[in-house]
């Protein structure tokens, strides 16, 4: 299966009066034309820095190093502004964390479909035509086409900006949080959502930002476990829920509660902690302030992300000899 996103050591900073926030700093990750990979980790672990600097990177946030491939051809930390977007839409789009942010407000969703089709150089018509076909694929009336942003519900809104995201079918679709203001019953119906956009290979691709374990569940096949602006753990959907290798994949997992636990009311063994400033991450793991099983060397040296079985990669000592 051909690469729709290839990571090595990428970095992402953002420069600050206080310093130099590493945000993303040496992120490895892969993903595969009709997967749906789920990013999971606590907040300010800097999933969505990630997600918005392969899109558009926005002072003060600035790619410092390594490779962001998009389909084994586009080298993203090398293009400028003006090839991003042309490539937006077409090869990468992303649905941000805070959908209100992607559409005007004050613009009606026919109106900023015109500007849309004169940034992209193509007829206006044709543009709300395709919207159209999106409006149905997402169960949404053509009248939206009429209205504000504001005048649609949480749920609508969501729709409106996924069926925006997906009209040139991009090769990789980024979700951050996209669930997180819906509620459960929208929730349900947006996940079946994304995952069709995938299998009917509308996307190519779907990473998928989360804090909720929950939706990952339902949706993704593989799971990329972010911690202090790093991946830890990569693997299938099952391997990593079932035997997850390292300890911060185990906590967030027993953070849950499942619906067994809730009727026997068992203790949930909570988050303890909160993930280190990254003005100054620890030296060695990052994790090791809060890990359970540190050892001399996690203090001390960073870990490797390595394959410890066949698609199962993991960046902890416990499981790496030296
Ligand atoms: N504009 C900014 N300027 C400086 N630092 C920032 C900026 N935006 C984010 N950061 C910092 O970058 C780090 C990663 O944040 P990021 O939002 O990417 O994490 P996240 O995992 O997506 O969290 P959340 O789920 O809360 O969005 C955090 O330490 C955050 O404070």
């Amino acid at each position: 299966m051909s690469k729709v996103l290839k990571l090595e050591k990428y970095k992402v900073y953002y420069k600050t009066f206080s310093g130099v926030v590493k945000a993303v700093d040496g992120v490895d990750l892969e993903i595969k034309r009709g997967e749906v990979v789920g990013v999971i980790g606590e907040s300010g672990c800097g999933k969505s820095t990630m997600a918005q600097s392969l899109v558009l990177p926005k002072p003060p946030m600035f790619i410092v190093g390594g490779s962001a491939k998009l389909i084994e051809t586009i080298e993203l930390t090398e293009i400028d502004n003006r090839k991003r977007k042309e490539i937006l839409l077409k090869h990468i789009a992303l649905i941000p964390q805070y959908v209100m942010d992607a559409l005007p407000a004050i613009k009606k969703i026919r109106t900023f479909l015109k500007d849309l089709a004169n940034d992209k150089g193509i007829d206006h018509e044709k543009l709300i035509e395709m919207f159209t076909e999106r409006l149905k694929l997402v169960n949404l009336p053509s009248k939206v086409l009429d209205m504000y942003p504001i005048e649609l519900s949480g749920g609508m809104r969501q729709r409106v900006v996924i069926a925006i995201s997906t009209l040139f079918n991009p090769d990789l679709l980024i979700a951050d949080e996209p669930t997180s203001a819906l509620d459960v019953v929208t929730q349900r119906y947006v996940l079946e959502l994304f995952r069709d956009l995938v299998d009917q290979k509308i996307v190519g691709s779907l990473m998928f930002i989360t804090h909720d374990i929950a939706s990952i569940r339902q949706i993704a096949d593989r799971i990329a476990t972010m911690y202090a602006g790093k991946i830890v753990e990569v693997g299938s959907l099952e391997t990593v829920l079932k035997s997850p290798l390292h300890p911060y994949t185990s906590m967030l997992i027993k953070s849950i509660p499942t619906i067994e636990q809730s009727y026997k009311i068992s203790k949930l063994s909570g988050l303890a902690g909160t993930p280190p400033s990254l003005f100054n991450p620890p030296p060695g793991c990052r994790f090791h302030p809060r890990c359970p099983f540190a050892m001399d060397i996690c203090r001390k040296e960073e870990p490797p992300l390595l394959e410890i079985e066949p698609g199962h990669f993991v960046a902890c000592w416990l499981h790496t000899r030296r």
